[in-house]
């Protein structure tokens, strides 16, 4: 059987005539997968064109084993699809209930009773019952933010899609997300895009870096993290041979990079060998 909920193949997505995915290819199966790469990468317009809201100009996509580019392929994604923008376009005057209600009536849930419990249970699910009266301009960014995920939860979807869903929360707030999408990957497939390497760490068992429009790296976080190996190092002051280095909590400097010979080595993080790998990137590049 096969379990993808997303396979792309030489996917290109352009805005007139810039490429901001460059014939890429992957498959999404269950579980959580998290989609990292620096400011312009095109995580966005890569989410956006499984959600159907930016249309590939070349290349196979396949959602939920439908075509995004046909009208009924669209219409039967956007049915099972749970989708979580940059920017959900909240109505501030609108309750959380009802602001998750009009999600359920464009998912085209008519019967209003069944549709009611289904937003109780959204609400519930994401810790939200007993605000749900309260307009959604009065709710905290970490509230708003669990709003916008019961509304992509809305029709319980085999996907779902999460364009950065922890930005700006703080990191009690971040916390409880992760164990919520965490639980919510059990059995689903979570595509989240994030700049946080932490959340990446802790929640994905897969992830995918882009860069300039091109997958990077596809694979396991440790074997992200392994990029990093033998080329982290502490020193008391920045190495000027490093890469790149900063001063940590305990008082000594961590570099990245080639280490000279005889300094002490660290165990790499997910985050050194994300830094590494862009940095390496963009070295080949200016080399080309
Ligand atoms: N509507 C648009 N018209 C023209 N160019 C666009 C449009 N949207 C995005 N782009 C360009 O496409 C590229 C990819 O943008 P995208 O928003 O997908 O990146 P991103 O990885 O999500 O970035 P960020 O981390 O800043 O959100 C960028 O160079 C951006 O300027």
């Amino acid at each position: 059987m096969n379990r993808a909920a997303v396979s792309a193949r030489e996917l290109t997505v352009s805005y007139r005539n810039f490429r901001a995915l460059n014939g890429i290819s992957f498959v999404l199966e269950p579980g959580v997968t998290g989609l990292l790469g620096p400011n312009g990468a095109g995580k966005t317009t890569l989410l956006r064109a499984l959600a159907t809201a930016a249309l590939p100009d070349s290349g196979a996509l396949s959602v939920l084993g439908m075509d995004p580019c046909t009208p009924e392929g669209r219409l039967g994604i956007r049915r099972r699809l749970g989708y979580l923008p940059q920017d959900p376009g909240f109505h501030p005057h609108f309750t959380a209930f009802e602001f998750v209600d009009y999600v359920a009536i464009l998912k085209e849930m008519k019967d209003r009773a069944a549709r009611h419990r289904e937003v109780l249970r959204v609400l519930d699910a994401v810790g939200l019952p007993d605000r749900r009266r309260k307009k959604i301009k009065q709710l905290s960014g970490g509230m708003r933010q669990r709003v916008a995920l019961a509304a992509a939860l809305v029709g319980d979807p085999e996907l779902l899609i999460l364009d950065e869903p922890t930005v700006g929360l703080d990191p009690e707030q971040r916390l409880r997300f992760r164990e919520l999408i965490a639980d919510l990957g059990d059995g689903r497939t979570v595509l989240l895009s994030t700049h946080q390497t932490e959340d990446v760490a802790a929640l994905c068992r897969r992830v995918i870096v882009l860069d300039g429009g091109t997958i990077k790296f596809d694979g396991e976080p440790p074997a992200l993290a392994a990029v990093a190996d033998g080329r982290v190092w502490s020193s008391e002051q920045r190495d000027p041979r490093a890469l790149a280095g900063w001063r940590t909590g305990v008082g000594t400097v961590r570099n990245i990079g080639s280490p000279p010979p005889g300094v002490p080595l660290l165990e790499p993080t997910l985050e050194d060998g994300y830094l590494l790998l862009l940095d390496a990137t963009t070295a080949r590049e200016n080399v080309a």
